[in-house]
C-alpha cells in the first residue's frame, strides 16, 4: 500500500483533505483520526503534524507527503518537492518596528524570533550575517517584540493584517514563497502504481480548478479567428451545426479569463457561448 503523509491541523490540513477528497479518496471521519485506509485506491493516509511530515518522508518511512515548502526547507530532511499545490500560498519575511533595520546585513547582531530556526539560520548563512541568537518560538511570533526577547522577527505572511496590526514593517526582500506542495524521498522513484495514480489525480484537480469548459457557435468564416481566442489546452473539438454555415466549437480557457474571452467572441460573432465547470480531468 502507498503510504501518504497529510497534514492534520493548521492552513495546509482543510485545503489538503478537500483535495484529496476531489480527486477521489476517502477522508476521515472524525477530525481526530490518525489513520485512514482507503483499500479501494490502495492506500493508506497518515495525518500528521504538518511540521513532521518532511521528516517522516525525508526517512522513507512514508512514501509521499503533503507539506508546506517552507516547512520543508526548514527541517532540513532529504526529501523534495515534486508537485506544487497552488493553496496555502504565503511569503517569508524579517519584520520589526519601523526602522529597526533596513536590510538583512542591518541584522547582524541582532536576536531573531522565529518558528523556522533552520530555514532563518541557513538563510543568514548564505548571506554572510552572524545574527546574536535565533530564538525558536511555536507561534504568535509577532508578540515576542514587545515581550522583549528579539528585536526582529521571521514569519510567514499572506495579507499583512497581522504585521499591521501590531505597526511592524517588512524589512528586506521575501526569504522565500511557499504553497503547499507534495515532497517524496529525496532521489526515490514512484514506488507504486498507487504513486503515479495519486499524483495524475492530484494534477487532474488542479486543472479541474483552473480551466472552465467553453462552448460556442460561430459562422464558419470566423472559426479560425474564434480559435485563436480559445486554443484550449491541446485542440478545441469543432462540429458541424444543423444550421448550414455555422460551426460549433468546445474548447477548454482558463477560468480567471473566462468572462474576457465571453467578451471578445461576442464582438467575434460568437452566439450561445457557454460556459461549465469541469468536475474532473485528466490530460
Ligand atoms: N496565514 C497563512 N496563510 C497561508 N499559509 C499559511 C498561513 N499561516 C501558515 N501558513 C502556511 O502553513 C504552513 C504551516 O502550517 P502549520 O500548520 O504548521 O502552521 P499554521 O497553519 O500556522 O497552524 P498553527 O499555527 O495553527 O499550528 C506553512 O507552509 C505556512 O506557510
Ligand atoms: O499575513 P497574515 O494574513 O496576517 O497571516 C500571517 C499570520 O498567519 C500565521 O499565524 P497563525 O494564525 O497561524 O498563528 P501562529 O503565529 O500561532 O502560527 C502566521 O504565523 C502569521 O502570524
Ligand atoms: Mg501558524
Amino acid at each position: 500500500m502507498l503510504r501518504i503523509a497529510i497534514p492534520n491541523k493548521g492552513s495546509l490540513s482543510e485545503p489538503a483533505s478537500a483535495m484529496l477528497a476531489e480527486a477521489g479518496y476517502r477522508q476521515r471521519a472524525q477530525v481526530k483520526d490518525l489513520v485512514v485506509v482507503d483499500e479501494a485506491n490502495g492506500v493508506e493516509f497518515f495525518f500528521l503534524r504538518p511540521r513532521d511530515i518532511a521528516v517522516y518522508v525525508g526517512s522513507g518511512r512514508l512514501d509521499v507527503g503533503i507539506t508546506g515548502r517552507d516547512l520543508l526547507l526548514d527541517s532540513g530532511a532529504a526529501a523534495e518537492e515534486i508537485m506544487p499545490l497552488g493553496f496555502a500560498r504565503s511569503t517569508f519575511h524579517f519584520a520589526g518596528t519601523p526602522g529597526v533595520a533596513a536590510s538583512v546585513h542591518d541584522l547582524e547582531g541582532m536576536r531573531i524570533a522565529t518558528s523556522f530556526s533552520g530555514l532563518v539560520a541557513k538563510h543568514l548563512a548564505d548571506k554572510g550575517v552572524t545574527p546574536a541568537a535565533i530564538v525558536h518560538l511555536d507561534g504568535a511570533v509577532e508578540t515576542s517584540l514587545r515581550l522583549g526577547v528579539a528585536e526582529v522577527i521571521a514569519d510567514v505572511v499572506e495579507t499583512g493584517s497581522t504585521l499591521a496590526a501590531l505597526g511592524l514593517k517588512i524589512i528586506g526582500s521575501p526569504i522565500m514563497t511557499s504553497e503547499a506542495i507534495v515532497i517524496r524521498p529525496v532521489g526515490a522513484q514512484p514506488a507504486h502504481e498507487a504513486e503515479q495514480r495519486f499524483l495524475h489525480r492530484l494534477k487532474g484537480v488542479l486543472i479541474a480548478r483552473k480551466y472552465v469548459l467553453m462552448d460556442y457557435d460561430i459562422r464558419n468564416e470566423h472559426v479560425d479567428h474564434a480559435i485563436s481566442l480559445t486554443p484550449g489546452l491541446e485542440s478545441p473539438t469543432i462540429s458541424p451545426l444543423h444550421r448550414h454555415g455555422w460551426t460549433a466549437v468546445r474548447s477548454m480557457v482558463p477560468a480567471d479569463q473566462a468572462q474576457t474571452i465571453m467578451d471578445e467572441l461576442e464582438s467575434a460573432g460568437a452566439r450561445a457561448i457557454l460556459i461549465t465547470q469541469i468536475h474532473g480531468c485528466r490530460t
